[in-house]
């Protein structure tokens, strides 16, 4: 018997039943093995890499503290709120008090113009109606058409199967929405939310995004960003959180194969060690679960990879004075999406700017070399911003995320599993299963909830409503 066997053996004959081991930890994990523990079983996190956090987390460029991309939420991300609570830092990630986005137009032909994406006190739908009055990007009839697009998007249901077949620019373009509209507005939210154009997303998820961003409650799309880098939430705090509800956490322990044992328990294996446990939840990329699950464990794994991927790119910039006076903005006529303000919580304290150009659905420039990505996004940010000019560029550098979220074309919904399996004790979590939300933070929280809730009620401990609901 190897030592590995000797030690799995040595689990099981404990208290694996009790035992939950969670893999993967990511904001799904980090999430799952918090929900577990505070039901009170023993939980063990194991994550390949040398840090917490999965997809959302920052790096050393020297006295930088840089984020691998610049991640937002909304006020209505309610689960991934109730993350930063649960780990101590929502202060370091608040929402803005109103929804507020400049929009700059640079292509406009007498000259840039600047817009503004705001809402009011008024009740939905009223609360963006004065803001979509005034909008500068779109002519009268084209900000008419909005009003009523939005109006049918409110009848729809998200969760209908059927939407999920249909592409949202056919939907769009059936309610009279120019492609104007959609570069100004749709795709200028949309691409963000969904890292996907309109062409290329589904009705189901977009209609999920616009209705509960935009037209669920009046504050719903007030942004909310971390103030700190993400490390020190996703990683240091959630360590913190972890340590503290008494989770072993396993850095550098990549799992290499999960199986079932003759005990009805479950083995885990990692190059160290084998551990016993009665509860197994998967929280890795769709591509690593099909690796891991075991036969049986779904009626047709091959689907999870059928699901896409979509790339984000982030380019960085560092001058030698302030640029940009406000925290963010989106740009149209340009091939910048949105650029913010990362000076702060970079730690640069010498007076120059850090920014941060975030560019979703970037298939295009995933792999240009820096050089060529220079030569693109510097001319347009002086374009974008005067003060750029006559700036020096201190540091340029790229962050390339070439499998950043799932891509969310339409008949995604179907590949998408739920957190249970076929196989008892074992569960899928990560933004890629079945939340109903496109690949966020709020996804991934929700799937880590939903496996341990799904892991709890078998247990016979339902752990009642989602702990967002329930306040
Ligand atoms: C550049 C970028 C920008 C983004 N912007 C936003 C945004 O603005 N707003 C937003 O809400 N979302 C955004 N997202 C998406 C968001 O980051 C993800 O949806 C979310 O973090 C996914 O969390 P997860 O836990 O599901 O998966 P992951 O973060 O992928 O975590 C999975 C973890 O499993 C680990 N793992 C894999 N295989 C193994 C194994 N065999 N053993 C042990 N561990 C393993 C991985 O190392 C990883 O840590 C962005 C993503 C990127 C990349």
């Amino acid at each position: 018997m190897s030592t590995a066997d000797q030690r799995a053996r040595r689990g099981a004959g404990q208290d694996a039943d009790r035992h939950a081991v969670v893999v993967g930890g990511g904001l799904a994990g980090v999430t799952a093995a918090l929900r577990l523990a505070d039901a009170g079983l023993r939980v063990t996190l194991l994550e390949g890499r040398p840090r917490l956090g999965g997809l959302a987390f920052s790096f050393k460029r020297g006295e930088l503290t840089v984020d691998n991309g610049q991640h937002v939420y909304l006020r209505c991300c309610t689960a991934y709120r109730w993350f930063l609570e649960r780990i101590g830092g929502a202060d370091l990630a608040p929402v803005q008090d109103r929804l507020d986005v400049p929009v700059l137009d640079v292509a406009h032909p007498r000259g840039p113009r600047l817009g503004r994406l705001r809402r009011s006190a008024l009740p939905v739908p009223l609360h963006l109606a004065a803001s979509l009055a005034t909008y500068p990007h779109l002519s009268l009839a084209e900000r008419a058409a909005v009003g009523r697009a939005a109006l049918a998007l409110r009848r729809l249901d998200p969760a209908d199967p059927a939407l999920d077949g249909l592409d949202f620019a056919t939907w769009l373009a059936r309610y009279g929405q120019s492609p104007r509209t959609v570069e100004a507005l749709w795709d200028l939210v949309g691409v963000a939310t969904l890292n996907a154009t309109a062409d290329q997303s589904s009705l189901g998820l977009a209609a999920m995004v616009f209705k509960t961003g935009l037209l669920s409650e009046n504050g719903a799309a007030d942004i909310g960003w971390a103030r700190v880098p993400l490390g020190d939430l996703h990683d240091t705090l959630a360590r913190k959180a972890l340590d503290a509800a008494d989770v072993r956490t396993e850095l550098r322990a990549r799992v290499t194969c999960v199986s079932r044992t003759d005990d009805g328990n479950w083995r885990v294996d990692t190059e160290e060690e084998s551990l016993a446990a009665g509860t197994v939840v998967l929280a890795v990329p769709q591509r690593e679960a099909h690796g891991l699950l075991p036969p049986g464990a779904l009626a047709d794994p091959d689907k999870l990879l059928d699901i896409g991927t979509a790339p984000i790119l982030n380019v960085h910039v560092v001058y030698d004075r302030k640029v940009l006076r406000q925290p963010f903005f989106a740009a149209l006529g340009s091939p910048v999406q949105w650029v913010f303000d990362r000076t702060d919580s970079s730690g640069l304290t010498d007076g120059g700017q850090y920014l941060a150009v975030s560019q979703s659905a970037a298939q295009e420039d995933i792999d240009e070399p820096v050089s060529v990505l220079r030569a693109k996004y510097l001319p347009e940010l002086e374009r974008l911003l005067p003060a750029a000019r006559g700036a020096k560029v201190r540091d340029f550098f790229v962050t390339r995320e070439r499998t950043a979220t799932f891509a969310p074309s339409p008949g995604v919904g179907r590949l998408r599993p739920g957190n249970r399996t076929d196989t008892p004790g074992l569960y899928l979590a990560g933004a890629w299963t079945a939340t109903g939300w496109p690949a966020t933070m709020e996804s991934a929280v929700r799937s880590g909830t939903g496996a341990a809730g799904a892991a709890l009620t078998a247990l016979g401990r339902p752990a009642g409503r989602p702990p967002w609901e329930a306040a």
